[in-house]
């Protein structure tokens, strides 16, 4: 049976959104929220009393106020006196290994690039942190979930560290000769696998009840191939493969397509409430429902539909996703099952199998290749259309594909999830991107860098907004298809996002957290907060593309059509 509608796993209600009442399930946060609705400032703050003192203050004042809640100055006054002032939580942090001067910029030909480069190096930085001590031994006052060693953090309003932003990073930091930095933010991956079973969407007690997608594996690949230290493999992969297994008993879903039973993968987060970095938003839509268990559901698949990363898009609206103008209302990620983390899930499988051989294990070993394989036999067969010539995201409740462009489409070009010979995946592909007008038909690209979906519903995972991981899925998967016309067409893509990433920084110092697929150096923007600044993931893909193309790529646009 399709169990798409549930939300609750089994128990009576989903959990609250977080473990910490202050900051996930209070009348003091509400009301914090009411007068202040970009309430990041407020989380980062350390408490000075421990969190039921403070609650039950804010009840006697509430009472002395004749049950009435407090007005905005009573507010204020009443925090300075529960909330230090000072930002104690981060401290900045910098490796010994870090150096101005890299291998790659003796390796990149452009000068112009060489330069970019040189900045690049300078603005991690501005992004590497460590978690205060303090933060160790006073967790119970702070937001910020204790690690141990230094990361790097997403950037501007991102104060910490982000799971699927990560990858990126990493590549970024093995290409800067950072290997040690790498390792130690995977060890502190592996660290929040050992504490929470799985990894949270980042590292704040109200990201406790979400991931985003999975891609330790990875990272870990990443590193491995880089240093060749395949001990830390034989060290760690049992907690590894203890991520895979918290997937495979949280977010798989049993279905039939076709009169054949699948279980594939989806972003499903079973929690009430408003997100607390977002209370307001939330609150301010969910409060107007009256049916309890309907509010339940919109608050779940709001923070299903940040599991997958992509907060928030018209690709989770429910059977009118096509729509431009769907709400937060609309979202319904739990009713699909999306490409990409099949794909990546697919892929993990694989490398645990490869890995449980390495370690000479071969129970394990057998037990993840049939899982992978399993795997791709289903994304072939519940998200591949041959006519189409791409993956579809397959809609539980209306039993069809998504047929709408997604970059998430092309995911499993990047994770190698397909069976079919590379040189007919490649036509296909290449014929589906002209098709629905990424491409022009003489094959150069349409965008100065590829956008989300064709969709602009003023979220921030629509057009025209285009973001460093897309860029890398359909770049990187079409590198893997080692077809020249895929090779061709990666060049021209790279070529173009190292450019636009360029002029922005040329213009403004800054690497945004998203681009604008049309306007060259320019930020993204829409969605429900202002365009962010720093910033990893974009970092780190421009220095893999500058290390995989040290010698073509140089500042200019390959032609658009
Ligand atoms: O709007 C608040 C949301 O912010 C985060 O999402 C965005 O930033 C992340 C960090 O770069 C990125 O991983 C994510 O893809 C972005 O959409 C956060 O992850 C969300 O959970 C949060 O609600």
């Amino acid at each position: 049976n399709n169990d798409y509608n549930k939300v609750s796993n089994g128990l009576d209600r989903p959990p609250p959104p977080c473990n910490m009442p202050l900051w996930c399930n209070s009348d003091l946060f509400k009301q914090m929220s009411l007068y202040e609705h970009d309430t990041y400032a407020y989380m980062h703050k350390k408490l000075l009393h421990p969190q039921e003192e403070i609650l039950r203050d804010y009840d006697v004042e509430v009472e002395k106020n004749e049950g009435n809640p407090l007005s905005r100055s009573q507010l204020q006054t009443f925090i300075d006196k529960n909330m230090e002032d000072t930002r104690s939580e981060i401290v900045e942090f910098l490796p010994s290994e870090y150096k101005e001067e890299t291998d790659l910029m003796g390796r990149v030909k452009s000068p112009e690039y060489h330069e970019f480069l040189r900045a690049l190096q300078k603005i991690w930085k501005l992004l590497l942190r460590k978690v205060s001590l303090d933060v160790n031994e006073h967790e119970d006052r702070y937001s910020l979930i204790y690690i141990e060693k230094g990361f790097i953090v997403a950037g501007g309003h991102f104060r910490e560290l982000y799971y699927w932003d990560t990858y990126w990073v990493i590549n970024g930091l093995l290409l800067s000769d950072m290997p040690e930095t790498a390792k130690g933010i995977i060890e502190n991956f592996l660290a929040l696998i050992k504490r929470f079973k799985f990894i949270p969407n980042g590292t704040r007690v109200y990201y406790l009840n979400r991931s985003q997608p999975p891609l330790l594996p990875r990272m870990v690949n990443s590193y491995v191939r880089a240093t060749k230290n395949y001990d830390f493999i034989r060290a760690n992969l049992q907690v590894i493969t203890d991520e895979f297994e918290w997937w495979l008993q949280n977010r798989q879903v049993k279905f039939v397509k076709g009169g054949k039973s699948y279980g594939m993968f989806q972003y499903k987060v079973p929690a009430t409430g408003p997100r607390p970095e977002c209370y307001w938003n939330d609150y301010s839509v969910g409060d107007s429902i009256e049916s309890e268990e309907e509010r339940d559901r919109f608050y779940s698949n709001i923070k299903s539909a940040t599991e997958s990363g992509w907060d928030f898009s018209s690709r989770w609206f429910d059977e009118d996703y096509g729509r431009a103008n769907g709400s937060l209302l609309d979202l319904k990620p739990t009713i699909v099952i999306p490409v990409e983390l099949n794909a990546i899930l697919e892929e993990n499988a694989r490398l645990l199998s490869e890995w449980w051989h390495l370690v000479n294990d071969t129970k394990m070993a057998e037990k993840y290749a049939k899982i992978a394989d399993e795997l791709l036999q289903s994304i072939h067969e519940v998200l591949w259309r041959s006519d189409l010539g791409c993956w579809f995201d397959w809609d539980l409740k209306n039993e069809k594909h998504r047929e709408d462009f997604y970059l998430s489409n092309i995911t499993p070009l990047w994770t190698q999830s397909y069976s079919l010979r590379k040189k007919v995946v490649s036509e296909k592909i290449i014929q589906y991107l002209k098709r629905v007008g990424i491409l022009c038909e003489n094959g150069l690209p349409k965008f100065i860098a590829i956008p989300t979906s064709l969709i602009q519903s003023g979220h921030q995972w629509d057009y025209p907004n285009a973001w460093a991981p897309l860029q890398s899925f359909l770049i990187n998967g079409l590198i893997n298809l080692r077809t020249a016309k895929a090779e061709k067409i990666a060049l021209q893509l790279a070529q173009n996002w190292v450019y636009t990433t360029y002029v922005g920084h040329k213009n403004t110092t800054f690497m945004f957290e998203k681009y604008d697929a049309v306007q060259i150096g320019k930020t993204g923007g829409g969605g429900e907060y202002a365009p962010q600044t720093g910033f990893g993931w974009t970092n780190g893909f421009v220095i893999q593309l500058l290390g995989t193309y040290p010698e073509k790529l140089s500042p200019t646009a390959s032609k658009t059509c």
